[in-house]
């Protein structure tokens, strides 16, 4: 882990080859994490990565907690406690990172209390911190619940649906935002044993019980987003990038799709993908992320780099993520010679405006993503990431990889 204040990032040959190792996906290992914390029972959680959101979790959730828990700035641990912590009937208070406390999470606790838990607000109403009060079933299992903030609401509540007196009947109200990670919870419920039925905006889970079984973590797309990125600007690359699986349950798997037309060709194996660099294709057509919020800020940095001009929709989600994603976006985009304008609600276009700074300086505004979707751009010229520890929520060996990839990474500071 790089604990500088910044580092300077370089790529002075612009080849690569070999091979990546990838974080496990988070997602996939704090859902099975919760679940086998439900079922009560014990087995083993293959390819558990080392991210700081999965370990955390995994403390958590192995040894006795003190009367404050705090989720720090892990949306999925702050998301997923709440609804375990209501289910189980513990008390406690439930925190996390300034910036968490800024995260809502209202339509989750209104969820949860017509259930039968008592949850306050300990400061502002709708947001965390929250003090878990117990849990007395109010008979009621049928819910309507708003599905276009964050998708993590849908899947905390799904994931104790079979353990609650009568099940659980979801109706989904909206747009369904980032819905493959509602489809992931669900495939990983079935997984355990548990079956539900999701049709048209209702989704329904049946009183059951969680069966023990080994789970292997595959490893994640997100993360793999920026190897995708670092082969469409590198001057040649093939790149292989291990245990990731044509039939994913990550929506973000869509990369192979999503990235042909920025010059990578991706082609599975039986042990993972390999990339080949490609000439890019234009013009490129308006990229919906509504179902993939991670893969955003890759293609925003990605698009500046290779000197394309992209729309981007469906970005609604990442002003309430580890930052507001966009107005980051905005700000950084311009020290590499681009900008990021709404032209029409919720349409943003990467426009070219300008040369790139020299040695330009990434502020990273606590967003590990900020951090890896920014620095494959040092292959076109060198660049300065401050805050390089981010990267710890999801990939904490980044910069190592990076280096093992040819990439030169100074400290600074
Ligand atoms: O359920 C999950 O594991 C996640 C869901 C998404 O969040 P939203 O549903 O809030 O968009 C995604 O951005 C996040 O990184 C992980
Ligand atoms: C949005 C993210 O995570 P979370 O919401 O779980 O904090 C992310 O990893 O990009």
């Amino acid at each position: 882990m790089i604990l500088a204040a910044a580092v300077r990032v370089s790529h002075p040959t612009g080849v690569l080859r070999g091979r990546v190792t990838l974080p496990a996906s988070k997602s996939e290992a704090n859902r099975a994490l919760i679940i086998r914390a439900l079922s009560g029972k014990d087995f083993p959680i293959h390819n558990l990565s080392d991210a700081n959101d999965t370990q955390l979790l995994n403390r958590l959730l192995s040894a006795p907690v003190g009367e404050e828990v705090s989720a720090e700035d892990a949306g999925t641990v702050m998301r997923f406690l709440t609804a375990y912590y209501a289910a189980t009937g513990q008390e406690l208070t439930l925190t996390g990172t300034a910036r968490m406390c800024q995260r809502p999470i209202g339509v989750l606790v209104d969820a949860l209390r017509q259930l039968g838990a008592q949850i306050d607000y300990l400061g502002q109403e709708g947001f965390p911190p929250l003090r878990m009060k117990g849990f007395t079933p109010s008979g009621s299992n049928q819910l309507t619940v708003r599905s276009d903030i964050s998708s993590q609401y849908i899947s905390a509540l799904l994931m104790i649906g079979p353990l609650l007196p009568q099940g659980l009947e979801l109706t989904l109200e909206g747009k369904i935002s980032s819905e493959p990670y509602i489809r992931m919870t669900l495939a990983q419920m079935a997984y355990f044993g548990v079956e539900a039925t999701f049709e048209g905006q209702k989704i329904t889970v049946d009183k059951q019980e969680y069966q023990a079984r080994e789970y292997t973590v595959e490893s994640d797309w997100s993360a793999a987003s920026y190897w995708f990125s670092i082969t469409a600007l590198a001057k040649e690359a093939d790149l292989f990038l291990p245990a990731l699986r044509h039939d994913s349950l990550q929506g973000d798997s869509v990369l192979p799709t999503l990235m042909a037309p920025f010059g990578v060709e991706t082609e599975f194996t039986p042990e993972g993908v390999r990339l080949t660099k490609q000439p890019v294709q234009e013009p490129l057509e308006r990229i919906n992320f509504y179902a993939c919020p991670d893969l955003a800020q890759t293609v925003a940095a990605l698009a500046a780099g290779l000197e394309v001009e992209v729309e981007m929709t469906g970005l609604e989600s990442l002003r309430i993520k580890e930052t507001d994603r966009i107005a980051a976006l905005q700000f950084e985009l311009v020290k590499f010679g681009a900008e990021l304008r709404e032209i029409a609600p919720d349409v943003f276009k990467v426009f070219l405006r300008k040369q790139p700074e020299n040695l330009a300086t990434v502020h990273t505004y606590e967003d590990h993503r900020m951090a890896m979707a920014f620095a494959p751009l040092a292959l076109k010229q060198p660049l300065v990431v401050e805050e390089p520890k981010v990267v710890r929520k999801s990939y904490p060996r980044y910069w190592e990889e990076l280096e093992k990839a040819g990439f030169e990474i100074e400290k600074m500071g």
